[in-house]
């Protein structure tokens, strides 16, 4: 089997189930593993060029059909010469929009060579409600087979492109006009979720305040909070429950590309 010094493995993942995925897949092959967490304001700012012998994994959320645009903004400064690369993005059991698309033309613009690509199924972090408890295991099992097929072909050192579906123009990136509230009688003033959030839109100050307008309500500072303080409340997200419980609760299965 074709061995590697090094796993490099590029996230981001406000609710885990990316980072979970992305860690599935780095945990089958050997090689000392490096991350890069793209939901740390810090991480991922600057140029990032990987050296040979180096396997990177890349695990993005679908947000509105897209990637995030901070995660995407990001991803641009990673390049990798002939890297090879597998790429997932993770989505809520709605839809996949050109998000697919979207990660490989980005990778293969900066070099990568695609080994595998897919979309994986998890727990909806906006409306936990839809795809509850995903990744399970029969998601793993199929996760595992795919890497199983990565791995053959990484021996081959074969390449061909990859088809996968999508359309350009890409689908417009529509923010979802959700931001969490904060019960501050919960608060314990840990600041969890100000270091938590990607768009720094959590005062220092006051960390039972959102800028709504910078807020990509990405769920992050939601999970972050150890006192489960904030959440998303309001009509609007009733209304968003209520359709996607009616409109997306059939299970839908992750699809991989080689
Ligand atoms: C702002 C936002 C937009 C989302 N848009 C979509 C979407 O278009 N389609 C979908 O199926 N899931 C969507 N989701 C659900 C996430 O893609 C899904 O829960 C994913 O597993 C989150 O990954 P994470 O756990 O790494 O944060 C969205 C979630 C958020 C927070």
């Amino acid at each position: 089997m074709k061995t590697f010094t090094k796993i490099a493995k590029i996230y981001f993942s406000p609710s885990s189930t990316t980072r979970k995925i992305v860690d599935e897949i780095a945990n089958k092959f050997e090689g000392t593993q490096e991350e890069y967490d793209l939901l740390n304001a810090a991480s991922g700012n600057t140029p990032k060029e990987f050296d040979d012998d180096t396997l990177v994994i890349v695990g993005m959320p679908i947000f509105a059909g897209r990637l995030p645009k901070t995660a995407s903004k990001k991803l641009m400064n990673f390049k990798g010469e002939n890297i090879p690369a597998i790429a997932i993005v993770n989505y809520g059991n709605v839809n996949i929009g050109d998000a697919l698309l979207e990660l490989n033309d980005i990778l293969k613009e900066n070099g990568f060579n695609i080994a595998g690509t897919g979309a994986t199924v998890s727990q909806h972090s906006i409306v936990t409600d839809v795809a509850t408890g995903r990744p399970d295991s029969k998601d793993l099992e199929k996760l595992n087979e795919f890497v199983e097929k990565c791995k053959e072909k990484l021996d081959s050192e074969e390449f061909e492109n990859i088809e996968v579906p999508g359309n350009k123009p890409y689908c417009e990136y529509k923010k979802v006009p959700l931001a969490p509230i904060c019960d501050e009688s919960l608060c314990v003033y840990c600041y969890e979720c100000v270091s938590s959030c990607p768009e720094e839109a959590i005062p220092d100050m006051a960390p039972a305040e959102t800028d709504t307008n910078l807020c990509s309500a990405c769920t992050a500072c939601i999970y972050a909070c150890p006192e489960d303080a904030r959440y998303f409340t309001g009509d609007l997200f009733e209304g968003m429950k209520e359709k996607f419980l009616a409109n997306f609760s059939k299970r839908k299965e992750s699809e991989f590309y080689l």
